[in-house]
Parts: structure tokens; C-alpha cells; sequence
């Protein structure tokens, strides 16, 4: 009788059970794509997969079924359960950034169409033909990551500065991000999105699809790392990591911290970089790096002077080490365009200029990396074993930087000059534990499998992601309602100009909070009424207190 209301129920999804095969010993088996297709050949990753399947399968059940007590599929040692989707989602995902907000979804993009699903990447228009080779549809978004990465690097990390220049300066960007994000996801089943794209949840919602967040840094609130946009110089503790995030999503986006902490997040780094906290909720998955690994495909050819300068190495016995600073030489350099900014060295032969080249190819072939600390080259350099040195420029490169001195497999670089890169390439080649630790690290990670873990959250989160919404809908409308019938409180209708002076006024005073936490002076420029209209500020961090003006002025 289950079966047949799910089958009502998903009629349209195309849930339609198969007869029952006595042979082959299976309780259930529905139509779907061809496992055998499925690139992801680690089996432990891909028994995970069939156990998310089942859960997805089990509140697909219940909710068909509309019982209390949910059932639940057990595996018989005799009856083996197999469980094929064959249901076909379109799904979305939607990023905003440079390579290595992009590269990672590629990864994902393809073990979901193993899977049998439809994917879309919604990004910026640049990133078009590399998307579109691995046969995954693109639709744009508004952006372009040269401005981005450029205000990025200018500001390094959160400040009354880049706060000023993103809410002037990017206001109008955001519009059309929004609007284009909004038309990129018509279709969707399932939205999947970056939280630094900023529009996903509201469109979720309004279009009623399950939503999920995935990243490459630090965005949830834990005790046990600081926002990626907000770390200290020196580890400051539990209760200051905390706040670092409440105080993001304050400036961030302003009022939805609330509903923003149990959507579904994925992050596609290493467990074993970045331990699941202990505070982490169940919706919140550290899956392991999507990784691409295009130097693996069938057509990849290095370059013949780059094998050359490789052999050459090896049969001198030199040690080899990569140096690259990936988005922020790429994209941040692309906006001056100052001929004296782009002088050409002459490099000695000792020396090889290698531009673009597949880190999971060149990596394991050298014996140490620099780089500015992206998340996804911090990935491959580690899964490669390499000890790894950072100099990083902003945000979460700096977490990652620690991340590394931490794990004690690299160096955190604060000043980049001969002098320091030399001695922190000399400890990195040279000092045995952190040869030893990095290599260690690699065995570690080289059990993870970041697409499939990701496969597998998205199957068992689909349908809590998916109640999240209804229940979200049905409280909007309902106070919708109850608003009309009462009569007191009449759908707002703000002036353009008193909506955006409301606006700037509370980002303002969220300003004024964030800059007085962090003791930064610049805040008294940034407000623009003066002080003594203000008598209490409330600080908008859901916490009872009030800042009396008294303190204000001590900054
Ligand atoms: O020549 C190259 C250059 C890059 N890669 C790969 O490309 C990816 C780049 O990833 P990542 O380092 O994360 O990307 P970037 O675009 O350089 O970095 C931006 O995006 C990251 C992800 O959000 C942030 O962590 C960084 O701070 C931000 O600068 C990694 O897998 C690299 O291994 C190569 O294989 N070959
Ligand atoms: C008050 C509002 C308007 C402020 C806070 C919004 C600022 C925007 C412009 C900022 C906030 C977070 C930023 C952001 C987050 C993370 C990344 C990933 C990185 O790899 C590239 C830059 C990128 C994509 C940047 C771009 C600029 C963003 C989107």
C-alpha cells in the first residue's frame, strides 16, 4: 500500500517500481541510471552512496506514508537492498569567484551526472567554455572576478574599509547578481549555492526547492574556527571564534542568521585540514575536497620543456618546489593597466616559468609548494604530501595559512622577501617532521572522497532541505494572513529613499559594533549622524545587550 501512495505521491518524478526479480534476491528495485557508470569506483565511498540512497528512499517513504513513526530499511544479510534513483534531478549550483570557487563544483557537477541527475553551474560568464567541456550546462550570473578578487586583495580581510567600498561601490553589482541568479535558477529542483553568491536562500524559497550551502572556508558558527573573513592574528579562543561569525552574518546579510543556521552546508575540504567541530549540527558535513584532477584526464599533455626541467632536476638531485600565487596573481593584476606594473624578469635556468599547469599532475612530481593559501591549492598540495609554505593575501588565507603551522605540515609566511622565502624553503625541504607530518597527511587524506561524501549529504539532507522550505513558505504565508485579517499591520510599501536610508543605517550601526569588538578607531568616521542623537545602540547581534554611548566614545 506504501508503495503505491509513494508512487502517487512522486508521480511525477518518476519513482515507478520495477517487478520484483525473485532471482535476484532484491526487496525493491526501481529504474534509474546505470550504476556501472559511476566514476566514483572507491567502494566504500560508493556503499556510502547507497546508504544515502536508502535514507532518501526512507523519507521519501514517510513522508508518502504520512505516519508517526517513521519506517526504516535495514540491509538483511540475506536480502540485499538495492536502491537506484530514478528519479532525475535538475540541479543548480550557483557560485560566485574565481577558479577555486568554480573548480570544485565541476568535480561535483560530475559525480552527479554519474548519478543519473541534470546539473547547471551558474557563474560568471568566463568561466563558460571550461565548464561546458565537461558536458555540464552554464547559465551566467552577473560579476566580474577580476573587480571582485581586487577588492579582495586591497582590503585583505573584514574592515570599516572594505565594508564601505563593497556597500557603495558593489550595491549595484548585487542587483543584477540577484536578478540573474533568480533567472539562472528557474527549472531547479535543487539549489545548491555558495553563501558568497547571497541570493540562494530567498530563491529557494520563493520558488519552493530544497537548498543546500556549499564552501570552501569557514562560513557556520562554531567555537572551534574563526569566519574566514575575521581571523585574528593570533588564536583568541572559543567564545571570540563565535562571535566572529555572528558578527559576519550580522554585516552579511541582516536578518536571516536565524534561519541561516540549519540549512544543510557542505564543505568541500578535509576533514582531516579541517576537523568537524564538535559544535558542528548534523546538517553541517565536512565532505573532503572535490577535487577535479584534470592532469589525470586521458588527453593531458605537459608541456616537453616542463618534463625536461623536471628530469633535469632529478638527475642533479635537486630538490623541486612549486611557487604560485593562483587567483591573485590571475585575476587581482588583470584590472591595472599600468605597463610599469608588469615587468618581465629574466629567469635563470634554475628557474621554469610553467604558467597553468594541473597541480594533481605536477604535484606529484615535486618536493615542496608556496602559494597564497586558496583553499583548493592548500588541498592539492597537501594530498600530494608536499610540505607546504603560505603567504597569504586575504580572508581565508590566512585561516588556511595557520591551518598549515597548525597541522604541522608548512610554514605561514606573514612577509614574503628573499629573505624569508628562502628560510621557510630551506625548513620545509630539510626539516624531517614536517616531511614526515605532510606525508602523513596525504595517506590520511588520500582515504577521503570529498564528491561522493558530498553525494551522499545531498541525498540524506534532500528531504529535511526540503521541509525547511515548505515549513518557511507555509509560516510566510500564514503571517501573511493573520496580518491582513487583523487589520494591524498593512504590507509596508517603503519609498525608495527611506528604504535605502534604513538600510545604511542599520549596516552602519552594525558597523559601529563589529569595528568596537574588534577596536578598530576608523569607526567613528564611519557613521555618519552624529553622536549625541544616539542614546542607546542595540546591537543587533541577538544578545540582549545595549551598548551605552559611554563606551562608544572610549574608542
Ligand atoms: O596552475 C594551476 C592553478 C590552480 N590549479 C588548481 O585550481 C584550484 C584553485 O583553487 P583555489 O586555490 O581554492 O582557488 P583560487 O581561485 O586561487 O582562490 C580563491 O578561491 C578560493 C576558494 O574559495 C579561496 O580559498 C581563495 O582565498 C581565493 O583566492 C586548485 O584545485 C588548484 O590545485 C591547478 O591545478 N593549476
Ligand atoms: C554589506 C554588504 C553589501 C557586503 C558585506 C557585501 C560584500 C560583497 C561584495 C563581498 C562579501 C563576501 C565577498 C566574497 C566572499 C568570498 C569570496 C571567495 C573568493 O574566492 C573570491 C571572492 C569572494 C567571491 C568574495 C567577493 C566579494 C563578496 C561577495
Amino acid at each position: 500500500m506504501i508503495l503505491q501512495q509513494l508512487e502517487t505521491f512522486h508521480q511525477d518524478e518518476g519513482w515507478a517500481p520495477l517487478d520484483h526479480r525473485p532471482e535476484s534476491l532484491h526487496e525493491f528495485e526501481f529504474r534509474g541510471a546505470d550504476v556501472t557508470n559511476n566514476e566514483v569506483n572507491d567502494s566504500v565511498a560508493s556503499s556510502k552512496i547507497q546508504n544515502a540512497r536508502i535514507k532518501l528512499f526512507e523519507d521519501k517513504l514517510n513522508a508518502a506514508a504520512g505516519i508517526d513513526i517513521p519506517l526504516i530499511l535495514e540491509d538483511s544479510p540475506f536480502f540485499k537492498t538495492e536502491i537506484k534513483p530514478s528519479t532525475s534531478y535538475n540541479l543548480t549550483l550557483l557560485t560566485i569567484g574565481s577558479r577555486g570557487d568554480v573548480q570544485p563544483y565541476i568535480a561535483l557537477a560530475k559525480g552527479l551526472k554519474a548519478e543519473g541527475h541534470n546539473v547547471t553551474i551558474a557563474t560568471h560568464k568566463e568561466f563558460e567554455p571550461w565548464i561546458s567541456k565537461y558536458n555540464i550546462q552554464f547559465k551566467e550570473i552577473a560579476g566580474n572576478p577580476a573587480e571582485l578578487m581586487h577588492l579582495m586583495v586591497e582590503h585583505g580581510s573584514m574592515s570599516v574599509a572594505f565594508l564601505k567600498e563593497a556597500s557603495s561601490k558593489f550595491r549595484s553589482w548585487i542587483n543584477e547578481l540577484l536578478a540573474s541568479s533568480w533567472e539562472a535558477c528557474q527549472g531547479t529542483d535543487i539549489l545548491i549555492e555558495s553563501p558568497s553568491a547571497m541570493g540562494g536562500v530567498h530563491i529557494a524559497e520563493a520558488l519552493g526547492i530544497p537548498y543546500m550551502r556549499a564552501f570552501t572556508m569557514p562560513w557556520t558558527r562554531t567555537r572551534a574556527y574563526p569566519h574566514a573573513f575575521i581571523v585574528p592574528d593570533q588564536k583568541k579562543g572559543g567564545s571570540y571564534n563565535y562571535l566572529t561569525h555572528v558578527m559576519f552574518e550580522n554585516v552579511f546579510w541582516k536578518g536571516i542568521s536565524g534561519q541561516q543556521t540549519k540549512i544543510p552546508f557542505l564543505y568541500n575540504v578535509s576533514p582531516t585540514i579541517f576537523p568537524p567541530s564538535v559544535d558542528f549540527p548534523d546538517w553541517v558535513k565536512v565532505t573532503g575536497y572535490w577535487f577535479l584532477d584534470e592532469g589525470a584526464a586521458k588527453d593531458y599533455d605537459p608541456p616537453k620543456d616542463l618534463l625536461e626541467f623536471i628530469d633535469s632536476a632529478y638527475r642533479d638531485q635537486k630538490k623541486i618546489v612549486y611557487i604560485g600565487f593562483g587567483s591573485i596573481v590571475g585575476w587581482s593584476d588583470r584590472l591595472s593597466n599600468d605597463e610599469k606594473d608588469k615587468v618581465e624578469v629574466e629567469l635563470p635556468p634554475e628557474i621554469y616559468d610553467s604558467g597553468a599547469v594541473p597541480h594533481d599532475w605536477l604535484f606529484k612530481r615535486i618536493d615542496a609548494c608556496v602559494h597564497h593559501g586558496g583553499s583548493g591549492t592548500t588541498g592539492a598540495s597537501l594530498r600530494s604530501g608536499l610540505p607546504t609554505v603560505i603567504k597569504p593575501f586575504f580572508g581565508d588565507q590566512f585561516f588556511y595559512a595557520s591551518r598549515v603551522e597548525e597541522v604541522g605540515v608548512g610554514i605561514a609566511l606573514k612577509k614574503l622577501n628573499a629573505k624569508s622565502l628562502s628560510k621557510a624553503l630551506k625548513t620545509v625541504t630539510t626539516d624531517l617532521k614536517i616531511v614526515e607530518k605532510a606525508k602523513k597527511t596525504s595517506e590520511r587524506m588520500r582515504n577521503e572522497n570529498g564528491v561522493a561524501t558530498a553525494i551522499e549529504a545531498i541525498y540524506s539532507e534532500l528531504e529535511y532541505a526540503r521541509t525547511l522550505i515548505t515549513v518557511k513558505q507555509q509560516h510566510n504565508e500564514q503571517s501573511r494572513a493573520n496580518a491582513l485579517k487583523s487589520g494591524t499591520q498593512t504590507p509596508v510599501v517603503y519609498e525608495d529613499d527611506e528604504y535605502e536610508s534604513v538600510e545604511e543605517e542599520s549596516t552602519m550601526t552594525t558597523i559601529w559594533v563589529v569595528s568596537l569588538i574588534m577596536k578598530k578607531k576608523l569607526a567613528m568616521k564611519a557613521t555618519k549622524r552624529p553622536l549625541h542623537r544616539r542614546k542607546t545602540l542595540q546591537i543587533p547581534l541577538k544578545t540582549p545587550y545595549k551598548v551605552p554611548i559611554a563606551m562608544m566614545k572610549k574608542i
